[in-house]
């Protein structure tokens, strides 16, 4: 099977020795990932290693067949993410924002950018500045700019943070559209157990560091009433 993602014993070690131990995981093309644990797990710490934010202490992460150490500019050549939050620029438009996005990559014009802004549902909010845009629809601009230059692997960070319930159905859709329709490969951090269930075809557990337990959901519910109960005897 072709791997999108490999994350090889990838450990970062903070001063106050908390951080994340030893990861190892493999992520098939096409795949909707959710990686799932508390506050404090490391998610954030795995990912911003994964895009190459910070680096880690040991281990390396093969992202389309390339690896960050060595190969960083072709690792995310087809690499779309949001790590952290969202921060467009809030004076200017949505179209605006996108075009700033996209000035480096010559495949991506005003066509391509409307795509992007119809994908998501925001062209009909194209020309309306960031700062009138509610929380839902600045989620979604994220994925709009993550999706601009046609990344085959998305990685996000806890991307149903803050959002209402429609805004977290909706988002939800935009990422099961986006595998069905692009067979986008999707990395997804979240705390949200209910959420993971309904969206993830493979599911991780991190808890204080270390990841527990990788399975998919649909095994997963074949032995479990809900990924609740499996996050639970994992974690105890
Ligand atoms: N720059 C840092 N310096 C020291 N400790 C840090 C730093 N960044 C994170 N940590 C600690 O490392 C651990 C993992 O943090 P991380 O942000 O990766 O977790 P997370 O699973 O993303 O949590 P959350 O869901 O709260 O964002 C936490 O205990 C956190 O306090």
């Amino acid at each position: 099977m072709d791997k999108a993602i490999i994350i090889e014993n990838l450990s970062k070690m903070y001063k106050n020795n908390r951080g994340i131990h030893d990861i190892n995981l493999e992520i098939d093309r096409g795949e909707i990932f959710g990686f799932l644990g508390p506050n404090g797990a490391g998610k954030t710490t795995t990912m911003k290693i994964m895009v190459g934010l910070m680096k880690a202490d040991k281990g390396d992460v093969i992202l389309n067949g390339y690896r960050i150490s060595k190969d960083y500019e072709k690792a995310m050549k087809k690499v779309g993410c949001i790590v952290e939050s969202v921060n467009p620029f809030s004076y200017l438009t949505a179209y605006e924002n996108m075009k700033l996005c996209g000035r480096f990559n010559n495949d991506v014009d005003g066509a391509r950018i409307d795509e992007c802004l119809e994908i998501t549902g925001l062209i009909k909010y194209k020309n309306e500045k960031i700062k009138h845009y509610s929380l839902g629809m600045k989620q979604r601009i994220g994925i709009a700019m993550a999706i601009l230059s046609n990344p085959e692997v998305l990685i996000l960070d806890e991307p149903l943070n803050g959002l209402d319930v429609e805004g977290m159905v909706e988002m939800r859709k935009l990422i099961l559209n986006l595998s069905e329709q692009h067979k986008t490969t999707f990395f997804i951090s979240s705390h949200l157990i209910h959420d993971i269930e309904l969206t993830c075809n493979k599911v991780g557990i991190l808890y204080n560091g270390k990841l527990l337990g990788v399975d998919s959901t649909h095994n997963i519910l074949k032995n479990y009433s809900s990924l609740e109960n499996y996050y639970l005897s994992e974690v105890i």
